[in-house]
């Protein structure tokens, strides 16, 4: 056991189903402390966060939607080590979540996917002049940092891949973040995938899919019942490798994001992807 101060810990997007599960197991690691969890959700202000999560004992932090603020009171406290905020919220506020709190040299470990690729050169830059740590983490699972890899292996040998992903019907964006890093991991490669055979033509607009900039198709299911899931299928003459993750709790996200705070604190610029930290 080390004697060093617990690092203080913001949940942005407390109430929301990622919130709440990282709010429980930040609650539940003895060298970090929950000292804030903010969210703009009108029904849940000033309810406690842990007593949201489920926890039977409440965490006295109270649910907030003053971002800056709370930004500002964190990065006051010169006792502590330097504060982390971890980002569920929504696609269209994460970008301007992550510039204040790199403003406030808090560190942002985020989950919320969406993001452009200029908004994420952008943020690096950012993150850059001010020396200041930032993970962008698409999906927080070993499962599907595994996924990945093993479909980077298979891609030697296989000139054509399609990637579907299927999520909860709630989801905002689509495609889904790790089925647009998947299809870059593989694009990286340098190889060129799915060389047309014939010209088609797509009788209902999107039956193929969308098309990533490597030329590799994503398709997207959104439907009640699933959490999150991906399949990565290469095909070849003969032959069918089907790659798949399936995600039954989001508890399995907890390992990455834990691992995330405890790293984010030891980089100076923007780091992308859980390959890169573990
Ligand atoms: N990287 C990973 O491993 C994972 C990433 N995700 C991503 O995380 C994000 C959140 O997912 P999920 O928890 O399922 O979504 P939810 O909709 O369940 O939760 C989001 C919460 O954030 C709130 N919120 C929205 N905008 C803001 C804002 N500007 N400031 C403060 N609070 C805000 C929402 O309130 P309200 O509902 O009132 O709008 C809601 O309570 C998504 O982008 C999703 O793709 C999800 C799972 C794993
Ligand atoms: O919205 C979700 O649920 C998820 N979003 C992330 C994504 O867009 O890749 C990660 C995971 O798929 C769950």
């Amino acid at each position: 056991m080390t004697n060093q101060a617990p690092i203080p810990v913001i949940v942005n997007g407390a109430a929301g189903k990622m919130g709440r599960e990282v709010i429980k197991a930040v609650a539940q690691a003895p060298d970090l402390n929950l000292v804030g969890a903010i969210d703009h959700s009108l029904e849940h202000q000033d309810k406690d966060a842990g007593e949201l999560a489920g926890l039977s004992e409440p965490l006295e932090v109270p649910i907030t939607n003053q971002l800056e603020p709370m930004l500002g009171y964190v990065a006051g406290d010169r006792q502590s080590p330097p504060g982390v905020i971890v980002d569920f919220t929504h696609p269209d506020s994460v970008y301007d979540n992550i510039r204040s709190a790199i403003a406030y040299g808090i560190r942002p470990v985020v989950g919320t996917t969406g993001l452009s690729p200029e908004q994420i050169q952008d943020l690096a830059d950012f993150a850059d002049k001010a020396s200041t740590g930032c993970l962008i983490i698409p999906n927080f699972s070993i499962g599907m940092v595994l996924l990945q890899q093993a479909a980077i292996a298979a891609s030697k040998y296989f000139d054509h891949v399609e990637i579907i992903e299927l999520h909860h019907n709630q989801k905002a964006d689509a495609p889904s973040g790790t089925a647009i890093q998947t299809a870059q991991l593989l694009g990286e490669l340098g190889k060129t995938f799915n060389p047309a055979l014939v010209e088609e033509t797509e009788k209902l607009p999107g039956a193929r899919g969308s098309v990533a900039d490597e030329g590799i198709r994503i398709h997207s299911v959104r439907l009640p019942g699933l959490i999150a899931h991906q399949e990565v299928i290469f095909g070849a003459a003969g032959q069918i490798y089907t790659l798949r993750h399936d995600t039954s709790d989001r508890a399995c996200y907890m390992p990455g994001v834990l691992l995330a705070i405890r790293k984010v604190l030891a980089l100076k610029s923007l780091v992308y992807g859980l390959e890169k930290i573990l």
